[in-house]
């Protein structure tokens, strides 16, 4: 019996603005990493420079409604105003390959992956204050302060559900979060391998 490994699904939110992005490609540059990034679909427009198959794909409200229609998603979630969600075919090819594959997705979403998943580590990651959480978001410059207070809204909700989550990881400092997150899924994979390898050894027994 040949007993694949497949690769470790690792699922990061956390309120909007706390620093996801930012910090996943402070991970995505350390050297020596297996990590895949899942790429979402969105039906909100464009920020100046994101690209298109790269940052999300763009599409049109049909379009995701489509999607949903013919279950091509992991998950998806309304969020403020726009629709978002993890197609799932690329997700399970990678998973299939042995990669390990990032989702970086609100709470919503991440809970239904939670729901669905049995081999998925969960990371939420938290701001070191609201005041900074809101300042992140106002200098971001990407939402009018309407959008930004919505978001900030959402966050306040978004807290409540972190003690779901495997881990929680504060981004006082972009380096340091993910110099913790790559301990997590460092560990997570020595974790997996070990079950697979006992589980291999009690076979031959
Ligand atoms: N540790 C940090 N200290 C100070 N500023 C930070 C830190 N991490 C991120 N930022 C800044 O906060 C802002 C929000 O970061 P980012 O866009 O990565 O957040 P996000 O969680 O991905 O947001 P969203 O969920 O809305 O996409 C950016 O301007 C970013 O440069
Ligand atoms: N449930 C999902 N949430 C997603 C997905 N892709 C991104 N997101 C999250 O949405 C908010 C808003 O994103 P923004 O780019 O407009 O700032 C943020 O928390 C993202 O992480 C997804 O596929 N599913």
């Amino acid at each position: 019996m040949k007993l694949n490994q497949r690769g470790l699904l690792i699922v990061i939110s956390g309120p909007s603005g706390v620093g996801k992005g930012t910090v996943r490609r402070a991970l995505f540059e350390m050297k020596n990493h297996n990590l895949v990034y899942s790429v979402s679909m969105t039906t909100r427009q464009p920020r100046p420079g994101e690209v298109d198959g790269k940052d999300y794909y763009f599409v049109d409200r049909e379009t995701f409604q489509k999607n949903i229609e013919n279950d091509q998603f992991l998950e998806y979630a309304e969020f403020v105003g726009n629709y978002y969600g993890t197609p799932k075919d690329k997700v399970e090819e990678a998973l299939d390959n042995g990669k390990e594959v990032v989702l970086e997705i609100e709470v919503e979403g991440a809970l239904q992956v939670r729901e669905k998943t049995k081999d998925a580590v969960f990371i939420f990651i938290a701001p070191p204050s609201k005041k900074a959480l809101y300042e992140r978001l106002s200098k971001r410059g990407t939402e009018d302060k309407a959008l930004i207070d919505k978001r900030f809204a959402k966050a306040e909700k978004e807290f409540d559900l972190a003690y779901k989550y495997d881990y929680i990881v504060v981004n006082d400092e972009v380096n340091n979060a993910a110099d913790r997150i790559m301990a997590i899924i460092r560990a997570e994979h020595a974790r997996t391998e070990r079950t697979i390898n006992n589980y291999k050894k009690m076979l031959e027994e």
